[in-house]
């Protein structure tokens, strides 16, 4: 072992979570590496949140022109350029080459090893042939990758996953979709806006299960409007492709047809070939952390985790999130300063467990922040939901004709804060902030009544909802 490959800190997986923790335990004077197997800045960057963004905004555009008369007359019922929107994609992907990542993190001083990164015992990683070794942490954040179900005929048929579904040059004329998560509602709005004829199947009743109903009804009423077959309460059974297109069987009602289909059924951490094994964790699992990152039942405290492999939440905002608190409580145990693990200090991701947020671009978009009804009913919480009509407010009347929408606040009957909120309806990605604040921060509600919503707009849903609370 050369001293160069011993290293403070070795970051394995350079996603957005990776690159994070390895710029802050950098800034922090530590000596770091991160090993990176394929491209710098990971699925989020080439195949996920970036690229299907990408793909979703030019639509959200052309609606957003088309739901305010005056505009509508000059975009008619054009359709998006397909060519257009898919070299704007590749733009955003920088067309899958990572250089300016590289040389970003050169910048911070973070060195790069490019190769599969594996644990080979404690404290070390073997990676392009080098055993490097970490005198204070390895830092998991291998991200996650698309799991698809073991169907008979799914190997012959050539599915497409995330990948393929973010990264397609070639727009499908028929696109079967299994799976009615964020990924699947998602990825149905975009191809259908790109010009395919889409069946999106959902075994569940609607598409977001884990959001308030009526958010889940709206997208579905957006998905349907907008010319996409929406499925409920059905199961692939099978999925057959020769040499044309593929078959879909169901458990019940006609078959699909299709060009392509795209399983986008969930997620499994990228564990399973990390040498787990050689530090007594089970490889393939999702690794269970503490609220400072570290990975539990590994002794002396030197494996951490942070992003979608901890199964906290597998989004790119907490997910960096937990990289700040990570790095911070890496940097501050090598230095043998204090680690204060108090929830809602800096060495703690509290925030995981009480405010995370969430925007989905569908039509109508859909933000929310903490718990919905359900989930703080069963976590125990005496609370009340309050809803609003989201296009009753001036503002949202303003910013589209016929604007549909609606809010939920989840109110904690006990100590009148927040448990969670969530808004339905066209831009409402970008009321969800504010939300934010208030749930993370514990705003009661008397204080909140002072926050002024600036008028007209689509904010003001903010008064409507605590006027309606107040009764
Ligand atoms: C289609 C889609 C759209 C999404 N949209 C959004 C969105 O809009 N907003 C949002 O917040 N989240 C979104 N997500 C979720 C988001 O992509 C993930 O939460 C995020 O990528 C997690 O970041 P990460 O750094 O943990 O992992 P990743 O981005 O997966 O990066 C992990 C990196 O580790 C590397 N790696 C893995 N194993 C090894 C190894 N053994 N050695 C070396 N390198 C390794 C990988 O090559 C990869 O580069 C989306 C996901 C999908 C699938
Ligand atoms: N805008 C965003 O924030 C955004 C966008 C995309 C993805 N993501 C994140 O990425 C992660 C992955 O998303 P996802 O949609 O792939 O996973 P998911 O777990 O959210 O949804 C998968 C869905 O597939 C269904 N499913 C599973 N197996 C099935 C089967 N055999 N047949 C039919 N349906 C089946 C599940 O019931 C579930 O509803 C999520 O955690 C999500 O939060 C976020």
């Amino acid at each position: 072992m050369s001293d160069d490959d011993t290293y403070d800190v070795i970051v394995i997986g350079a996603g957005p979570v990776g690159e994070n923790v390895a710029d802050r335990t950098a800034a922090a004077g530590l000596r770091t590496v991160i090993v990176e197997s394929e491209l710098v800045g990971g699925e989020c960057s080439y195949w996920a949140c970036i690229p299907s963004k990408a793909l979703l905004r030019p639509a959200a555009a052309l609606s957003g022109a088309r739901s305010v008369a005056g505009a509508r007359e000059a975009v008619g019922d054009r359709r998006v350029d397909a060519a257009a929107v898919l070299a704007r994609r590749d733009a955003f992907v920088g067309d899958w080459q990572d250089d300016g990542q590289v040389s970003w993190l050169d910048s911070v001083g973070v060195e790069l090893v490019r190769g599969h990164g594996r644990l080979v015992g404690p404290r070390r990683v073997e990676a392009a042939g080098r055993t490097l070794t970490a005198r204070h942490a390895v830092v998991v954040c291998t991200g996650s990758r698309a799991v698809v179900p073991d169907l008979p005929g799914v190997a012959s048929a050539r599915p497409w996953t995330s990948r393929e579904a973010t990264g397609s040059r070639k727009v499908p004329g028929r696109l079967a979709i299994v799976g009615g998560g964020v990924v699947g509602a998602e990825m149905a709005a975009a191809w259908s806006a790109l010009g395919s004829r889409v069946t999106l199947l959902i075994r569940g009743e609607r598409p977001l299960p884990r959001m308030e109903p009526f958010a889940g009804d709206l997208v579905a009423d957006g998905l349907r409007a907008s010319g996409v077959d929406v499925r409920t309460g059905v199961s692939v059974t099978a999925v057959d492709r020769k040499d044309g297109p593929v078959e879909i069987t169901l458990d019940h009602g006609d078959p699909v047809t299709a060009d392509e289909v795209l399983f986008a059924t969930g997620r499994a951490p990228r564990t399973d070939d990390l040498g787990l094994e050689t530090v007594g964790l089970e490889p393939g699992s999702w690794l269970e952390v503490d609220d400072t990152l570290r990975v539990a039942g590994v002794p002396d405290g030197w494996l951490y985790c942070a992003g979608d492999p901890n199964h906290r939440a597998l989004l790119t905002h907490q997910g960096k999130y937990q990289a700040r608190i990570a790095g911070a409580a890496i940097a501050a145990r090598a230095a043998d300063r204090p680690v204060d693990e108090a929830p809602w200090g800096p060495f703690a991701a509290t925030a995981d467990h009480a405010a995370v947020p969430q925007a989905v671009f569908t039509e109508p978009e859909v933000a929310a922040v903490g718990l919905t009804l359900a989930a703080a009913e069963a976590a125990g919480h005496r609370c009340r939901a309050v809803d609003y009509d989201l296009g009753a407010v001036s503002g949202a009347a303003l910013y589209a004709d016929d604007y549909r929408g609606r809010a939920r606040m989840v109110v904690d009957l006990d100590d009148e804060r927040l448990l969670g909120v969530t808004f339905v309806g066209p831009g409402a990605g970008e009321l969800l902030h504010a939300a934010t604040i208030a749930v993370a921060a514990e705003v009661p509600l008397p204080r909140l009544w002072h926050a002024v919503p600036a008028f007209p707009t689509t904010n003001e849903i903010w008064l409507r909802l605590l006027e309606t609370y107040r009764g």
